[in-house]
């Protein structure tokens, strides 16, 4: 099944997520992709990427990609969040990354983690399957 990853980045983050993703393009390519608004239409401009675009961060995207989480409909998420500047939806933010801790989904929030992530052999193996929580 292909890897069903998303992507999101805030505002002082997009440039650094946007690099990154070029420089795993042939990765990212292989991904059904979904992203939050303002973060999916700079990646659709930038690289011609198919991409679901849900709500902006603020307006609830956080929290339709923590519905996806919860209901198991995704694989991974990268989320180069922003430790400097404060979001008015940091609460989302928390929620989303808790989500992730629950549900034992891959999270990677810096391109350093990201790059570790998706050349591991793991990442689009179909063998990888991390155990789900028996809640
Ligand atoms: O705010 C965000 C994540 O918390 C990202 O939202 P945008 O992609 O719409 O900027």
């Amino acid at each position: 099944m292909t890897k069903r990853i998303a992507l999101v980045a805030h505002d002082h983050k997009k440039t650094e997520l946007l690099a990154w993703i070029e420089k795993h393009l042939s990765v990212m390519q292989q991904c059904d992709i979904v992203a939050t608004g303002t973060t999916g239409q700079r990646i659709i401009e930038q690289t011609g990427l198919d991409v679901l675009r849900l709500k902006s961060g603020p307006l609830g995207g956080d929290q339709q990609i923590g519905a996806k989480i919860a209901e198991g409909e995704l694989d991974a998420l990268f989320f180069f969040w922003d430790p400097l500047n404060p979001a008015p939806h940091d609460p989302d933010v928390k929620a989303l990354l808790r989500l992730c801790s629950v549900w034992n989904v891959p999270v990677a929030c810096t391109s350093a983690t990201a790059d570790l992530m998706v050349t591991s052999p793991l990442f689009l193996s179909q063998d990888f399957k991390p155990q789900k929580p028996d809640y």
